[in-house]
């Protein structure tokens, strides 16, 4: 006689989940969601918006975000920019961790509560693409240090 163990389930929701940007390949983009999300749905949103996924956006290293810098010609640009996502912001209830040097604004998404990756931040991180469009956005330069705050050239 042999006696069969019933398998238990997992203890714990699944919210560190790895998503793959491709079946064959080691995963490349790994996220920790906000407790009650659709973790399917909401990788494949928050993926499109990675380099991995041709975005512009990295995952941050907790995580449980999303971040990019922004550039723009003037300071003025950089701020109308920033009032653009600010009244976003209000209407979405849903507030990002930014900082502005001149003209660039590093802006990064995450969720407080619950801690993690949320819908409302892939929600405002694909706001911000658009808003910085429609802002002028400068393109990426090669040797950006990626935090906003890089040094003025004279
Ligand atoms: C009550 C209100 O909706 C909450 O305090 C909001 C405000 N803005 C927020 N913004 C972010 N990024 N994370 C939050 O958890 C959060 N909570």
């Amino acid at each position: 006689m042999f006696s069969l163990r019933r398998v238990t389930p997992r203890p714990v929701s699944r919210s560190f989940v790895r998503a793959m940007s491709s079946p064959s390949q080691q995963p490349s983009v790994r996220f920790q969601y906000s407790a009650g999300e659709d973790e399917e749905q909401l990788g494949r949103n928050a993926i499109a918006l990675t380099k991995e996924g041709g975005g512009r956006w990295k995952v941050t290293d907790d995580n449980r975000g999303l971040e990019r810098t922004f550039r723009f010609k003037t300071f003025k640009a950089t701020w109308d920019f920033m009032n653009t996502v600010a009244a976003e912001c209000k209407v979405q209830k849903h507030h990002p961790e930014w900082t502005n040097v001149f003209n660039k604004t590093h802006v990064r998404w995450t969720t407080h509560k619950p801690m993690g990756l949320s819908s409302k931040d892939v929600l405002m991180a694909n706001f911000c693409d658009e808003a910085g469009s429609r802002h002028g956005e400068l393109p990426e330069v090669e040797d950006d240090d990626g935090c906003g705050c890089g040094t003025f050239k004279s």
